[in-house]
């Protein structure tokens, strides 16, 4: 059902109510031992939730002193770090001990400073050469990473004593490799964030050792393990990295599908110690609960129409309309790609305040880097994008998604939602609204279902 584009008020009601969610936990996984995986995979050990927070619960400080150096902490509560989120508090402990780690958490949770905090506590800065790497499967998610490493490790205010600081080398797709080259040879930097193609062309020139590097972390596995672009250097890099001495391994993501097999492969595969830990938090609830998620019902040609008056309606601070990419048979035929078909429609009909911003991959990356900056300047936005805006990407004031095509999968789905509701101690409402022609309402089940969330469908 669709609301009537006739309607002067263009507000929407809702039909259904959402059944309460669960409450928050946190499942500490040990690894099974390999002589029993002949089979299935049998139940991971598991170590009782934490006790809820009450008043006195550690800072974030407590739980990093002694392990990160006083001018890291300093930097980071004058950052507005301060309270450890959820997967920081059950992490972090495990990570100082120098146990590998499956890093298992929602969206928007803070997994990037648990692994930051974890490279400021091994690196040492007075060794020249490349003690950490960050490993992301996209550009913007490496330039954004890069910031909040610079941010950390920038001195903190006050401080006068000098001290050698510790030097964050962004090496992405898109970027100046011959220049990266005689960074890398002249004066190493201390951490590398990297998109894995650029470092492996690095690795296999022999820029730079993998010896000297003490911590290695992989954002958004899953993403990198099914992209068929990155996954053969992913495990490439792995199997070196596993003849290493002294290495500590990390993998994040929000969505780890089958991840006792992949805690198995991780181990069977030697890519990480045989004790390593899968932290996940909140494995009843995949996604935050602060979340509201709704459906429209409508026909392909009234989408653009209908996209326009739930903007008009929700007056978002502001929002990201994620576009299904184009098929390669699409593109033969010549026809236009949605993103370009929402833009044209928003720029010629949308009037409210909000600026109109585009983001995919068929752009080049100068232009990706222009509307990142342009949606991070502040004031609120309308950003029209593919899937490539979907992982890892922070947009604190993000408070609306629509998805203007259905995603593909749960987990793209579980992304795209991911976008908003950002800040871990905020109580501000976010809504994920989906439009869907009628014979896509089992496949939105479907994901309700797999997800454990329930949609709400909009009625006129
Ligand atoms: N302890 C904290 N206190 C306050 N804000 C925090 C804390 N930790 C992280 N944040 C903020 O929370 C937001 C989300 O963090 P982050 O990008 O690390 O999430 P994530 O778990 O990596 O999400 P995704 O899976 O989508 O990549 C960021 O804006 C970050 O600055």
């Amino acid at each position: 059902m669709i609301p009537s584009m006739s309607m002067e008020t263009h507000s929407f009601s809702l039909g259904v109510r959402v059944a309460p969610f669960v409450k928050r936990t946190v499942t500490v996984y040990h690894v099974p031992r390999l002589r029993n995986l002949n089979r299935t995979y049998p139940a991971a050990q598991c170590i009782l939730p934490q006790p809820p927070l009450i008043n006195h619960s550690p800072t974030l400080r407590d739980i990093c002193q002694p392990h990160v150096p006083t001018h890291i902490l300093q930097r980071m509560e004058e950052i507005g770090y301060v309270m450890p989120t959820d997967v920081q508090r059950e992490a972090l402990p495990h990570l100082f001990s120098g146990r590998d780690c499956i890093l298992h958490a929602q969206t928007g949770s803070g997994k990037t400073l648990t692994y930051l905090l974890l490279i400021y506590s091994i690196i040492n800065t007075l060794k020249s050469s490349v003690q950490a790497l960050v490993v992301v499967p996209t550009r913007e998610l490496g330039m954004q990473v890069t910031k909040v490493a610079r941010m950390l490790a920038a001195k903190p205010t006050g401080v006068d004593e000098e001290q050698k600081s510790c030097t964050v080398m962004a090496l992405l797709d898109g970027g100046t490799l011959r220049r990266h080259k005689s960074w890398l040879k002249a004066e190493p930097p201390t951490v590398v964030v990297a998109t894995v193609g650029s470092l492996c062309q690095m690795l296999e020139r022999q820029i730079f050792l993998l010896e000297s590097v003490r911590v290695l972390i992989v954002d958004e596995v899953d993403f990198i393990f099914n992209s068929s672009k990155q996954v053969s250097s992913l495990r490439k890099l792995l199997t070196s990295y596993s003849s290493c001495n002294n290495r500590q391994t990390v993998f994040a993501s929000a969505s780890i599908p089958q991840h006792r097999r992949f805690l198995h492969d991780c181990v069977q595969q030697k890519w990480t110690k045989s004790d390593v830990i899968h932290i996940h938090v909140s494995p009843v609830e995949p996604m935050p609960s602060r979340l509201c998620h709704r459906f429209i019902i409508c026909n392909n040609k009234r989408k653009l129409q209908t996209l326009l008056s739930l903007i008009q309606s929700d007056a978002p601070e502001s929002g990201i309309i994620f576009v299904g990419e184009q098929s390669e048979k699409s593109k033969k035929a010549g026809n236009a790609p949605s993103t370009d078909l929402v833009i044209d429609f928003l720029k010629t009909s949308y009037e409210g305040p909000l600026d109109i911003v585009l983001l995919e991959d068929d752009m080049n990356f100068n232009s990706r880097a222009v509307s990142l900056l342009e949606v991070r300047k502040g004031g609120g936005y309308l950003l029209v994008a593919t899937d490539i805006a979907a992982r890892g990407v922070d947009l604190p004031e993000m408070s609306h998604i629509y998805n203007f095509d259905l995603p593909r999968t749960a987990i793209d789905y579980l992304h795209r939602a991911g976008r908003t509701c950002r800040k871990p101690f905020s109580d501000m409402k976010c809504t994920v609204t989906t439009i869907i022609v009628p014979e896509e309402r089992f496949v939105l089940q479907k994901y309700e279902n797999e997800l454990m969330f329930n949609s709400e469908e909009l009625i006129p």
